[in-house]
């Protein structure tokens, strides 16, 4: 591995998902770190968003690294909203992963390792570098026939020009096939990355617009580049390290990231990017941008991991980490001690603990308000009272599910705004902890392994009675 594989990387966009946060666009804090009451998708929780505004400051500033935070409070109080919230506002540098513990026990890899790649997909790498371009308006593509057809290769000439020059370049078929992905045109303007042949298509020149009316609104127009064709220009892009872990360690190192069929990476393999890493840092070609780590339900963790996570914290490079439970006096995982929240003492005590309170029915009236607009739900302000009141009886998360099946009942009796009735059909389909449980000890000899000490389990919820 003389030489990192890094052009690959710039390639990377990342998905998100419309999902349980995707309300969450940052903490809802002000200029001062004040918490506004409904802001961001945030709503209440305030003690515990102005102390993970806090969090975030100390993170920009750069000086957090190697320090934890324990977010702990009752199911669904919003530990990982919170979360999400924090990583909404670092900035789409920042990298943020997040696991929940019980990932780390796979078959595939040790849990080490598993810990080790969520590290390393906390850690970024801003890397500068110059390359040489070639940027001008699109004279003509010419694309020669072969003689015999599908006999050879395609090649062809691509004429470019600047306000100052032209110059015509010769095309293989990859260039070609480049060309052809991105719709280049005469009279676009481009710019062809040299090593790589990346083609970004950067507008229309200006002495097209004429052509406007044939090509509609959503065109850019661009002035036509002046000076040479070939320039030296500084890109500067950003990977976590365990992008380039696994880039360089997999033949198939690239599409790898998109399956999530890492494996193992040799130790000997980060060791060499490190050493590089370092390298580039020293000639002031690459800077560390270390992310927050997120591990949620950190209980289920093993005393092995506990004591991964205490060294880890200790290497110059490390994430910030922030873990969430809900549990309280509980066994470590793997001993017969208990301790708070199922975490070693010597681990807790690096923690700054931030808690999370049950919400007040206003808070849950409005988490449900912004959950209906996300999920482009009506719903009536009588039947949105009944899902609060289910809300504050049973839990925040059993009413936020009742939205999309109440929106369907709603559609399939043809109605545009959601009522009472429909919400009163999806409560009667789908049992939420207490009636499931209550179900279960009525007819318990009905199924099979039954053993009714399991019934005061740790979830909570009472049930709601409907008006
Ligand atoms: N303060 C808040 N503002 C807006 N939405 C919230 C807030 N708190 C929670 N939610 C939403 O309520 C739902 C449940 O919250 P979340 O999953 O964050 O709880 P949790 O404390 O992580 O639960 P658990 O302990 O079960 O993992 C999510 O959809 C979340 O986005």
């Amino acid at each position: 591995m003389a030489d990192l594989k890094l052009s690959e990387t710039r390639d990377l966009t990342r998905i998100e998902r419309i999902g349980a946060h995707s309300h969450i666009r940052g903490l809802g804090l002000d200029s001062a770190l004040e918490p506004r009451a409904v802001s961001e998708g945030m709503v209440g929780q305030t003690s515990a968003r102005k102390a993970a505004g806090i969090i975030l400051q100390m993170i920009k500033e750069g000086r957090i690294a190697g320090r934890a935070v324990l977010i702990a409070g009752q199911p669904g109080t919003g530990k990982t909203a919170i979360a999400m919230g924090m990583a909404k506002s670092l900035g789409l540098e920042t990298p943020f992963a997040m696991i929940s513990a019980s990932e780390i026990f796979s078959l595939e890899m040790s849990k080490t390792e598993a810990l080790m790649q969520s590290f390393r997909k906390a850690i970024a790498v801003r890397i500068k570098e110059e390359t040489e371009v070639i940027e001008g308006e699109v004279v003509e593509i010419q694309i020669d026939r072969p003689a015999v057809a599908g006999a050879a290769l395609k090649t062809g000439k691509l004429t470019m020009k600047t306000t100052e020059m032209e110059g015509v370049y010769d095309l293989g078929a990859k260039m070609i096939e480049s060309l052809g992905k991105e719709k280049v045109q005469s009279g676009d303007v481009i710019a062809i990355d040299k090593p790589s042949g990346k083609v970004t298509k950067l507008g229309r020149s200006f002495s097209r617009s004429r052509d406007y009316d044939a090509i509609g609104p959503q065109v850019r127009f661009v002035q036509c580049p002046g000076g040479e064709l070939q320039k030296r220009k500084e890109i500067v892009h950003c990977v976590t390290l365990h992008e380039i872990d696994v880039i360089n360690s997999r033949t198939q190192g690239f599409l790898a990231l998109f399956t999530g069929d890492t494996g193992e990476i040799r130790a000997e393999v980060r060791e060499q990017i490190d050493t590089k890493v370092a390298e580039w840092r020293e000639e002031g070609k690459a800077e560390i941008v270390p992310g927050v780590l997120f591990i949620d339900e950190v209980h289920m963790l093993d005393i092995e991991c506990f004591s991964f996570l205490n060294r880890a914290l200790e290497n110059e490079m490390a994430p910030i980490l922030a873990v969430a439970t809900n549990r309280g006096i509980t066994t470590i995982r793997g001993t017969n001690y208990k301790s708070p929240h199922g975490i070693p003492i010597d681990l807790l005590d690096r923690l700054l603990i931030i808690t999370t309170q049950p919400y007040t029915k206003d808070d849950i009236h409005k988490i449900l308000d912004i959950r209906c607009q996300e999920e482009d739900v009506e719903i009536a302000e009588e039947a949105k009272a009944l899902l609060t009141h289910i809300g504050v009886e049973t839990s925040l998360r059993y009413a936020i599910h009742l939205i999309t099946a109440a929106a369907l009942a709603c559609q399939k009796r043809k109605g545009k705004v959601v009522e009472n009735e429909d919400i009163t059909r999806v409560y009667n389909l789908f049992l939420d902890v207490k009636r499931s449980t209550q179900y279960l000890m009525e007819y318990q000899e009905q199924y099979m392994f039954s053993e009714a000490s399991i019934v005061d389990g740790d979830e909570g919820g009472t049930s709601a009675k409907l008006p």
